[in-house]
């Protein structure tokens, strides 16, 4: 039986400017997205029947057609319909260590893991090309998720340019359990708050400005300057998730006191991150942060910024 597992990155947002709306009902972005070492595992397997089956140790993730993870195996079938006639159907076993809902691009690693998974189980020699397209079309996060490191994202999220890193910075996540925040919710409160702050109906325009905008950012990343990185890091989606939710931004506030290199929501969250420059800062920040909100029901995680979205196990 051939089965292949993969390590499936989580990514934060270093910088996320919402800079119009778009006819397809998405918006026009200017992001930069950093993997982390924070990975769910995924193994694709070969099945005697003719079909998709998803297993994953998470009670609140779906097994069903709505899980990311079996809409890019289905997307593969659709695109070589006789597949599965050659090669039987696939088994997918999702590890869950991303948490759910958080802003961190969980569903969309797993995703990518399946395209870059059945591509070698399939042997279908999909180009990078091909799999960032494909990837697209199931979501504007997984063509980052297939490739990870530092990149700048435009369009939707799914336009990558990929800048050098800085892998050796430390992250400490913080989510509160039961909390998670929707993405369209996050958007269209956007679109109703704040498209009046767009600074032209041109959105070329718009996105050239913007850039401009992100440069601290991307300036601060070639310099591997952590204090930069975390002066730039700006995440518009906060505007409208933080009034909302007051617990997150009570959590904002507690981590940004506590110190670090800089203090964000991720995406459209509820995951809050600071950045650190060691390990022992970053535990330290943990102990700190858990100390002051013992009473909350408070998950923590520190990880290391990575250069790899998915990677193939041994
Ligand atoms: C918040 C981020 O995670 C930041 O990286 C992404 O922008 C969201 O990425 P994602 O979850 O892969 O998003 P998708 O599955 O493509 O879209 C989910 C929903 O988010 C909204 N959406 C997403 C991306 C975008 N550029 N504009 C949007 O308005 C839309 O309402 C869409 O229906
Ligand atoms: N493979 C999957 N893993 C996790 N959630 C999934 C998956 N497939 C579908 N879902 C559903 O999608 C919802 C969002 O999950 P996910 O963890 O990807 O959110 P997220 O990290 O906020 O994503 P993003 O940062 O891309 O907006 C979950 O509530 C779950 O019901």
């Amino acid at each position: 039986m051939r089965l292949y597992s993969l390590l499936a990155a989580a990514k934060i947002n270093l910088y996320l400017e919402i800079i119009g709306d778009r006819p397809d009902g998405f918006h026009e972005l200017v992001m930069v997205m950093q993997s982390v070492d924070l990975a769910d595992r995924v193994t694709v397997r070969s099945l005697g029947p003719e079909t998709i089956r998803i297993r994953c140790d998470h009670p609140e993730v779906p097994t069903d057609g709505s899980n990311l993870a079996y809409r890019a195996a289905a997307l593969l079938v659709e695109e070589f319909p006789n597949i599965m006639a050659k090669y039987g159907g696939v088994e997918i076993t999702i590890e869950k260590h991303i948490p759910v809902g958080a802003g961190l691009a969980g569903g969309s690693a797993n995703a990518a893991a399946v395209l870059v998974g059945l591509d070698l189980l399939w042997d279908l020699g999909l180009t990078q090309l091909e799999l960032q397209t494909l990837g697209a079309r199931l979501g504007s996060d997984v063509p980052f998720s297939l490739v990870g490191g530092t990149a700048i994202a435009t369009g939707r999220g799914e336009q990558l340019d990929f800048l050098y890193g800085l892998d050796g910075l430390w992250v400490l996540l913080a989510k509160y359990r039961q909390l998670s925040v929707s993405t369209p919710w996050a958007y269209q409160g956007y679109r109703q708050q704040f498209s009046h702050t767009y600074v032209s109906d041109d959105v070329s325009r718009q996105a050239r400005q913007a850039r401009v905008r992100s440069g601290a950012m991307v300036t601060a990343l070639g310099r591997q300057d952590g204090h930069q990185i975390g002066q730039a890091l700006q995440n518009d989606l906060e505007n409208v998730v933080l009034p909302a939710y007051p617990q997150v931004d009570r959590l904002r506030q507690v981590m940004a006191e506590m110190g670090g290199l800089g203090t964000l929501m991720s995406g459209s969250g509820p995951t809050v991150f600071t950045l650190a420059a060691t390990l022992e800062e970053a535990e330290t920040l943990k102990h700190q942060v858990s100390e002051r909100l013992a009473d909350t029901d408070l998950e923590l995680w520190v990880a290391r910024f990575t250069p790899t979205g998915v990677r193939l196990m041994d």
